[in-house]
């Protein structure tokens, strides 16, 4: 939310602050700077405040003794110190008594504690008023006092207001819409709630600063230790320099949410002072890995960046045509190599090296899933990871829900693993995810005995999942005959069945990306490949050891078509990922009549790989081979650009499994190339595309005619569609703007500065600026 000066409306008729500290003195500049009160008044015991106060014209009027102001105010606001609060509730009585103020007059705080607020008032008043209102924001300086008042100091905080079942709803909405209009936002919660969280999060911290500064100070050689504190000290108890009186009436009013909050601190800190003593080095690992990733991951919540809220999508690509891209590149590692990499590490025996990880957001959910069920992982640092594996049996149940942002791969095959813990799970995922379909890995698994329940709106995520403790029985071996040649399915049922008592056979209809079976294999775990029967036998280990993961033939895909759309251009792409099970890129490419080569061809991690290298091509349509659709599942969105770009019709069928990918990418698509101007058919389960690319003389290239014209795109939340007209942006005749593309960052980050380095001219805005 954008604060301005900016004069609004009077919500008021006249407010009346009791108390002239920072945080009533701050509301009484905000209220005043935009004109929400017809008048503005104060009590405070504090003679230079008010007197300085009306001087400056900030109050009409202001008076140590309430009944001399408060006559006609239709909100008053209680900013004093929490125990005081009793003894002005009884003046407000007094007050409604004799008429100075309306029974529906709102009455509020800002105290820190709200149990005791409400106790205070129902003490006072038999029946509490209907405008009463605890309320908190929270916001707050070291500084105390009028002097350090700020008209911002609510910009961009919560307030948290308790709703009483006395309180009537003009008051809470009369009250929110204040808050809002001085830039805060508002959340509902209990009193006791409110109380037990802020124990944690407000008290406990201050308590602890408190207490450090206190035993530094205690030493006889303090003013050393003083000297002698860098930064850390100094950010850890900046709060210490708080006001005294505050915090103690603070710590007692909220005495036992606050030594509740201390018990348990206790508890974890012997926990880490035994693992110094024991020099237990992967379990400390273990707790600072997980405290550091997960400061970041709250971070990341709590901004409602992508991983979490994709309704707060904000960047956008502005793209100026460019024509020519050359080069020698190297590409991110694989993303579905990366997510099995952790799963396989974490559930092995000994510790497992991983180089070449992918940084990007879908493999990072995979990895925090795992520190949240009790995993130590260091890492990523430059692609490099060290996972201390806890075995088949050593997960250990998340005190959250596993939230698997907008990555499919990690919610599927975690699906199959967590279906065979002990435990119970709950896995849920950001809007997009949460629309994909979870029915068909949660159909097989139940067949194999699992309990899981889709439990979004038509068999979508959140997934619950019952422990088999509370089951029973463990899962069963199964021969289950896929519908849909899907890796994810495929995967989650194998890893389920590393569980299950006896043989589980997955049958795929075609062949879908194998990385799963030959990482098992590479763990030491036998797995039985008969031509499109999948089976593993239950009860096996796997053993830790090193992981290279190649880069990504996916992430690749979008500088192969770059290259071939465009004139005089070259690109050699470094070792990619060449398994057969994702080569369909450039098997179609090839039909295309693409110039595309591969040159040092050798083995990274059980997985070849190869240098790649592409040039300007002149592009014929094609009517794609529906064996070819599960090989190129993730590249159709970029080949769909190739296809406009090539001379006459390319025509995809048996490709309905793009509809339920991030977004419907066969709608999605079509509607982007129809505003950048090319002519495509939608079918049931396909796209066909008019390509706009033009006949040549023998052996000429002709790329330089623009086939896309300009405009804006969304990305829908999804990466690969942002990527793709990025790439568009190649043979257009105008600027392309893509909104939404904070979205590459789930598989390929960098991407933007990579497209720019070989040739292209991408400008990263971002419109919350
Ligand atoms: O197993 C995997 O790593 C993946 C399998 C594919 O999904 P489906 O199995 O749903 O086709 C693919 O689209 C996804 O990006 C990654
Ligand atoms: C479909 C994709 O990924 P996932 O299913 O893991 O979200 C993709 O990366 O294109």
């Amino acid at each position: 939310m954008s604060f301005s000066l900016n004069v609004q409306q009077p919500l008021f008729q006249q407010v009346c602050i009791i108390g002239l500290g920072l945080i009533g003195a701050s509301l009484a500049q905000a209220i005043k700077d935009k004109g929400l009160s017809k008048r503005l008044v104060a009590v405070d015991k504090h003679a230079p405040s008010i007197n300085e106060a009306c001087q400056q014209g900030l109050l009409d009027a202001g008076s140590s003794v309430l009944s001399d102001v408060v006559h006609g105010s239709d909100l008053i606001v209680i900013a004093i110190p929490v125990q005081a609060a009793q003894a002005v509730f009884v003046d407000i009585k007094k007050a409604m008594d004799s008429g100075q103020l309306t029974s529906d007059c709102i009455i509020t705080d800002v105290c820190s504690t709200k149990v005791n607020i409400v106790h205070a008032a129902t003490a006072v008043f038999e029946e509490l008023p209907i405008g009463f209102v605890p309320a908190h924001p929270i916001a707050g300086a070291e500084n105390s006092g009028y002097h350090a008042r700020r008209a911002q100091l609510f910009v961009n905080h919560s307030v948290i207001i308790c709703e009483l079942p006395t309180t009537s709803y003009q008051a809470i909405a009369d009250l929110s819409a204040l808050w809002e209009a001085v830039g805060a936002s508002v959340m509902m919660m209990s009193a006791e709630h409110h109380d037990a969280i802020l124990a944690h999060t407000s008290h406990l911290p201050h308590l602890l600063a408190f207490n450090l500064v206190e035993q530094l100070a205690s030493h006889d050689d303090n003013l050393d230790m003083f000297r002698y504190a860098a930064g850390g000290f100094r950010d850890f108890t900046r709060i210490a320099a708080s006001d005294p009186k505050m915090w103690h009436d603070i710590f007692f009013a909220n005495k036992s949410a606050i030594v509740s909050a201390l018990d348990e601190y206790s508890v974890y800190l012997q926990e880490m002072r035994q693992l110094i003593i024991d020099e237990d080095s992967t379990a400390l690992m273990g707790i600072l890995g997980r405290a550091q990733a997960a400061r970041r991951h709250f971070g990341h919540m709590l901004a409602s960046t992508p991983y979490t809220d994709t309704s707060a999508m904000s960047a956008s690509y502005i793209i100026t045509p460019s024509n020519t891209v050359t080069g020698t590149i190297d590409i991110p590692g694989d993303k579905s190599i990366s997510h099995r990499s952790i799963m396989l590490g974490s559930l092995a025996t000994g510790v497992t090296h991983v180089t070449g990880f992918l940084e990007g957001e879908d493999a990072l959910a995979t990895l925090q899933a795992f520190r949240d069920m009790g995993v130590t992982i260091e890492g990523p640092t430059n692609g490099e990871l060290t996972i201390h594996g806890v075995g088949m049996n050593g997960l250990k149940p998340s005190k959250t829900p596993l939230y698997m942002g907008n990555s499919g791969t990690s919610m599927r095959l975690l699906a199959g693993i967590l279906a065979a813990q002990s435990f119970d799970s709950v896995l849920t995922g950001d809007t997009s995810l949460n629309k994909r379909p979870m029915e068909r890995v949660a159909a097989p698994l139940r067949e194999m005995g699992a309990v899981i329940q889709s439990t979004g709106q038509s068999g979508t995520a959140p997934l619950s999942i019952t422990g088999r403790d509370s089951v029973g029985t463990p899962l069963q071996g199964t021969e289950y005959d896929m519908p849909v040649a899907s890796a994810q399915v495929k995967s989650c049922l194998l890893l389920a069945g590393l569980w299950a008592e006896g043989v589980t056979t997955v049958i795929q209809p075609e062949v879908s990306r194998d990385h799963t079976e030959r990482m098992l294999s590479a763990f030491g775990y036998d797995v039985t490949v008969e031509g499109n029967r999948i089976s593993v036998k239950g009860g096996g280990t796997l053993t830790g050891g090193a992981i290279a993961v190649p880069a990504d033939i996916s992430s690749a895909a979008f500088f192969m078509v770059a290259a071939a759309i465009s004139q005089n251009s070259e690109l050699t792409l470094t070792q990619v990922g060449i398994n057969p099970t994702r080569t369909g890129i450039i098997d179609i490419l090839k039909l295309m009549q693409a110039d595309i080569s591969l040159s040092n061809k050798t083995h990274v991690g059980g997985e070849p790989v190869a240098d790649i290298t592409i040039r300007s091509s002149n592009l014929k349509g094609i009517e794609i081979p529906e064996y070819l659709v599960p090989l190129a599942i993730d590249e159709f969105p970029v080949l769909f650009v190739a296809a406009s770009c090539a001379e006459g019709r390319t025509v995809l069928t048996g490709a309905k499994e793009l509809r339920v990918k991030e977004s419907d990418r066969i709608a999605v698509m079509a509607d982007g190339l129809q505003t950048l101007g090319v002519e495509c058919t939608v079918t049931e389960d396909g796209l066909i595309i008019e390509g706009k690319g033009t006949a040549s003389q023998e052996g000429e290239i002709n790329n330089n005619q623009p086939v896309f014209g300009g405009g804006h795109i969304t990305s829908h939340h999804d990466h690969r569609i942002a990527m793709s007209f990025a790439v568009a942006s190649l043979r257009a005749s105008q600027q392309i703007t893509i909104e939404g593309v904070e979205t590459v960052n789930t598989s390929f980050p960098g991407f933007a500065e990579l497209a720019n380095h070989i040739g292209m001219s991408i400008e990263m805005h971002d419109s919350k600026a």
